[in-house]
């Protein structure tokens, strides 16, 4: 049974990590179908490839910098060196990144999405050319040439639906490793065009399900995904086994471990995603699976934060008997091209929340005088310090008392809650904070219901 395997940036930053990706492929045979990220970062304050492709982009339209060409070359090249590729074997990489700015593109968008796509472009060649060397048959699938069609979206595109009957008919060698580049696809006007960033989980996903594989095996720097982000509390509990709704609301609001809007090819292709560590292959990781036959152990399985949204908050009274509010607020975010991720509201009060990665101060100042002068409301604020806190499991289904008791912590604790979202999901609950009281209401939350659970 063939598995897809993708690696993330931080299992591939030098050669030691690739040596490590190598094993990994090697020491099983029916990982046959490999997804790559760009080299991510070697330690703390090091830059990842895609950050230093970005820079690039914008040195290469300035006056002669090439501080980001010379550390992106030598980046691929201290991998190169560090399996003993031949120069002769290395030079289309090199060549590629030099020319990069030589293209012509129809929009500055489209220019800034091919430099990105390159850097998981590259790398994949490069993990093909490594694997050819230690006598692997390995190749280099492009995008282009696997049919993988994604909407014309420079840097937020989706997956199109041709892309599955493209990925099924795909040609190969049953004995060859098929190597993908991560993070991008080609739109229908032939443009390259990148996920959101952190969208090489993506390519994983839809690589499954285009080719009829059942196990997306996605390795990363961690053990597991564990209840809370590491980053935030010391040795939190791992999860063995989650949901796919679960991973989604999770990775939605901060668990960056795996890519909310990777799990829905993974549904759609019934695969089985299992998130394993590269740094340690034999630790069993935590599997995400279908809803279906699931036992959950616990009332609650995650608990994150994140400070990507912001709020507008409108205030009049009898809002709620306006008829069309809703429609005229709806029409002037559609004007600005702006989607809203909750509108939750009371009798005289709304508070929309969006993803404030949408914004820039102008349209900001832009909206919020529109939606002045259209709706009239008596109070109108803008409020950036928003951090939404999210508490996750399918065993709230049963439990409903988690969520409350979840509010609770915080009011013992004296946190303030400014907003309160609960039963559009059965299986979560939303929390509004300020951004300085986020990381310390998920460990309040984390210790009230994971006290007594054996820890990582
Ligand atoms: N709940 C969580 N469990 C595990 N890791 C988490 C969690 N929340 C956030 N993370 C972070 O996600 C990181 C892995 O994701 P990422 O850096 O994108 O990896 P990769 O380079 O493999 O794509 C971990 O190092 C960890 O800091
Ligand atoms: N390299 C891209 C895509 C990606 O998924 O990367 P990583 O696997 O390192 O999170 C980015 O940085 O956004």
């Amino acid at each position: 049974m063939k598995k897809v395997v993708k690696f993330g940036g931080t299992s591939l930053a030098d050669g030691r990590q690739y040596q490590k990706v190598v094993d990994i492929i090697k020491s099983n045979s029916e990982r046959k179908v490999v997804v790559v990220s760009a080299p991510g970062k070697r330690f703390d304050d090091d830059i990842k490839v895609t950050d230093l492709l970005i820079q690039y982009a914008q040195e290469s339209q300035q006056d002669g910098s090439q501080t980001a060409q010379t550390e992106i070359i030598t980046r691929y090249q201290a991998i190169s060196d560090y399996f003993q590729l031949d120069a002769a074997i290395f030079a289309p990489i090199l060549d590629t990144i030099l020319a990069l700015p030589d293209q012509e593109f129809i929009d500055p968008d489209y220019r800034l999405a091919y430099f990105k796509a390159h850097g998981e472009k590259l790398n994949a060649m490069l993990m093909a050319m490594v694997l050819q060397k230690l006598g692997l048959p390995a190749r280099f699938i492009d995008p282009s040439q696997a049919g993988l069609i994604v909407s014309d979206n420079a840097n937020s595109a989706t997956v199109l639906p041709e892309t599955y009957t493209n990925l099924a008919q795909l040609k190969y060698d049953e004995e060859e490793v098929l190597v993908f580049p991560g993070f991008f696809g080609i739109t229908p006007n032939e443009q390259i065009a990148t996920f959101a960033r952190g969208g090489s989980d993506i390519t994983g996903s839809i690589v499954a399900r285009g080719l009829g594989i059942s196990v997306y095996e996605n390795f990363t720097d961690v053990s597991s995904i564990y209840v809370a982000n590491p980053k935030i509390i010391d040795h939190p509990a791992p999860i063995a086994e989650m949901t796919y709704r679960e991973m989604r609301e999770l990775s939605y609001a901060g668990f960056s471990v795996f890519n909310d809007e990777a799990i829905i090819p993974a549904i759609e292709g019934e695969v089985t995603i299992n998130v394993k560590n590269t740094n340690d292959p034999q630790a069993p990781g935590t599997m995400i699976v279908p809803e279906d036959g699931f036992q959950p152990q616990y009332p609650i399985t995650g608990v994150t934060s994140s400070n990507h949204f912001s709020a507008l908050y409108l205030h009049r009274y009898l809002l709620n008997q306006e008829v069309g509010l809703t429609l005229k607020l709806l029409q002037i975010f559609y004007k600005y091209g702006i989607s809203y991720e909750h509108m939750p509201s009371g009798i005289d009060d709304l508070t929309i929340i969006f993803d404030n990665r949408q914004f820039n101060q102008t349209t900001i100042e832009q909206l919020c005088q529109e939606v002045q002068e259209v709706l009239h409301p008596d109070t109108l604020k803008w409020i950036d310090d928003y951090s939404i806190i999210m508490v996750v499991g399918e065993g709230m289904l049963r439990q409903s008392k988690a969520a409350s008791e979840a509010i609770s912590v915080l009011s013992q604790k004296g946190i303030p809650v400014n907003m309160i979202n609960q039963g559009a999901s059965q299986i979560s609950t939303m929390i509004g904070t300020s951004r300085a009281d986020a990381d310390q209401a998920v460990i309040d939350i984390y210790h009230h219901f994971f006290k007594n659970r054996k820890e990582a």
